[in-house]
């Protein structure tokens, strides 16, 4: 542990930072195959996959012809310590699904390292539930998937259809989910990841589908879920739940890191930019 990773109070006390996730000067960029006078079919994509060039490319690490790269994420650098929520800001684009996946040891990095501490677990939108099972055995899917015992599924499985309120208005965790609406899966995939503590949870734009009664309800286990030890970052469009849920914002723009510091300085700064540009 390092000075840096310690704060001086104002009391003169002072108390350890635990780091829970080091993002050192990452770059992350997409391959994207195809692009333009028909190099997109089918056909094409298979030559190149064994033409020479290809295989040339691959070796010297530059885009084969035909391959477009996107840099998504350009540089990033910043330290999360444990009992931090940190909101990720930033206009459409911006990098900050990127930059979440990259945490959560999805996404490689062209450049630069991630460290984390703890096991990071990535809750999205698309969070990988079964469509055509029911909301009941997502949720003993989910809870598997997360490492819980069956018998700490079925302790649990009470808590969490209530916490996500599918069943409000009728017997809607026996359909299959693809019956829900975007809300409804949504509500029931962050019950789920909410049931269990988490070294690292990543929370893409779950909340943002939920209605305001589920939004406390989520902002209030996201308090909880902090004092358990870990650490929460949350991506948003919403500012409010930004400020609402975290006490420090990064704010993404073009891949690049814009701000780091408390939510609502960063908030207001970039609705200070958003307004500016219109
Ligand atoms: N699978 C992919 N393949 C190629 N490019 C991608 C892929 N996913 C994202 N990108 C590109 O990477 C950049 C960053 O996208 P990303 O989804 O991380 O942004 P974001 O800030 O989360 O956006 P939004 O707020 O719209 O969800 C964009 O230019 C996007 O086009």
């Amino acid at each position: 542990m390092t000075t840096a990773d310690r704060v001086q109070t104002p009391a003169g006390t002072v108390p350890e930072r635990v780091p829970t996730v080091v993002v050192d000067g990452v770059h992350i960029k997409y391959r994207v195959n195809g692009g333009r006078g028909g190099k997109a079919s089918a056909t094409a994509a298979l030559s190149r996959l064994i033409s020479r060039k290809e295989r040339k490319a691959r070796k010297t690490g530059k885009p084969a012809p035909g391959v477009r790269e996107v840099h998504a994420v350009k540089g990033v650098t910043f330290t999360a310590y444990k009992g931090e929520a940190i909101g990720l800001i930033g206009s459409n684009g911006s990098g900050k699904s990127t930059l979440l996946k990259a945490i959560a040891g999805l996404l490689p990095t062209a450049e630069g390292r991630v460290y984390t501490q703890g096991q990071p677990s990535l809750l999205g939108v698309n969070a990988a539930l079964m469509s055509d099972l029911t909301g009941e055995r997502n949720v003993i899917l989910g809870g598997l998937a997360m490492g819980m015992t069956r018998d700490e599924i079925q302790r649990a499985y009470q808590g969490i259809v209530d916490f996500s309120g599918i069943n409000d208005k009728g017997d809607f965790i026996s359909l299959p989910m693809r019956t829900y609406s975007s809300g409804m899966g949504a509500r029931l995939r962050f019950a789920i990841a909410a049931a269990k503590s988490h070294d690292v949870l990543l929370i893409d734009e779950a909340l943002a589908t939920g209605d305001a009664k589920f939004r406390r309800r989520s902002q209030a286990r996201i308090t909880e879920l902090r004092k358990e030890a870990g650490t929460v970052f949350l991506v948003s469009h919403s500012n409010s739940t930004i400020t609402e849920t975290c006490e420090r914002a990064l704010w993404l723009e073009a891949g690049t890191l814009r701000m780091d510091g408390p939510a609502k300085e960063v908030v207001a700064a970039y609705e200070a930019f958003t307004s500016g540009k219109k």
